[in-house]
């Protein structure tokens, strides 16, 4: 199989959690409907993105609702879902950010709870802190699929081109990140981040965000897209709810792999 298509759901998240779970349903089948194999969601889709509100919108597996219903989804269109991100309750009462991953026959693939926290105050604009009700991941998810591997982290993990380069190490194809930047960091990074990770690690980088919700606290930046190992960007939405498509072609990773071998030029001996 050389390529197959995947489906980004940029989804407007609102304060009632029904609310958000109908419409990931609806948005999931859409992506189906116009062929998507691979079909990914936002961070914190479920939940509006405010610290103080992820215990009352947490889930456990495999209970929780928006879980069963990105397995139920999962299985009734054969999809590999990269469930965006929720508040996810652990078995020790900590509360993370966590992306569940099924596939086509709706069995959890790997989940992956965000590492690097996002705890920071950008003067201009963003002031957050994640520490203050969540805990973070302390592992590196790549799962293996019938479509290749994926690694998946979670918004700020962008960031930390170590984290992205692990999972390239590690045999990652894809990269795909759930996020959700805001007014401030989206214009100036999102994509450049987006774009220097697939560079780096010759990978196909996903990155899924929610739509702008005017009337909400944090101010989604959107511009989810779709971006090919050689840094072309080859889908891109506005702020606005939509799900876009694009192709994913592993004989351009397969080219720029061939071409500019940089995974194989590394001199590891030299950046401990
Ligand atoms: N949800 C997040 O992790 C936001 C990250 C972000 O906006 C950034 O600039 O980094």
């Amino acid at each position: 199989m050389s390529g197959f298509t995947v489906g980004i759901c940029q989804l407007g998240v609102v304060a009632d959690k029904n609310a958000n779970i109908l419409k990931a349903q609806q948005m999931i089948a859409e992506a189906a409907k116009r062929g998507s194999r691979l079909v990914v969601l936002p961070e914190m889709f479920n939940c509006p993105y405010q610290s103080e509100l992820f215990p009352q919108y947490a889930e456990t597996y495999p209970d929780g609702p928006t879980i069963a219903m990105l397995a139920e989804c999962a299985e009734k269109h054969k999809v590999i879902l990269i469930g965006g991100s929720i508040p996810e309750r652990g078995e020790s009462g900590n509360i993370y950010n966590t992306s569940f991953i099924f596939n086509e026959w709706g069995e959890l693939l790997g989940r992956h709870r965000k590492v690097h926290l996002f705890d920071v105050a950008i003067k201009s604009g963003t002031i957050f802190q994640e520490s203050r009700t969540l805990a973070g991941g302390n592992s590196v998810t790549l799962v293996e699929t019938s479509l290749g591997n994926i690694g998946v982290g979670i918004c700020y993990d962008v960031r930390f081109p170590e984290l992205a380069r692990t999972m390239a190490l590690k045999g990652a194809e894809i990269l795909v990140y759930p996020g959700a930047f805001g007014p401030v960091t989206g214009p100036a990074h999102w994509e450049l981040l987006m774009r220097a990770r697939a560079v780096d690690n010759q990978v196909y980088i996903i990155g899924a965000a929610p739509a702008l919700n005017a009337a909400a606290e944090y101010k989604a930046y959107g511009h989810s897209l779709v971006v090919d190992p050689w840094a072309r960007v080859l889908a891109i939405a506005n702020e606005e709810e939509t799900v876009i498509t694009s192709k994913i072609d592993f004989r351009t990773l397969e080219r720029v792999r061939d071409e500019l071998p940089l995974l194989r030029h590394r001199k590891p001996e030299l950046y401990r």
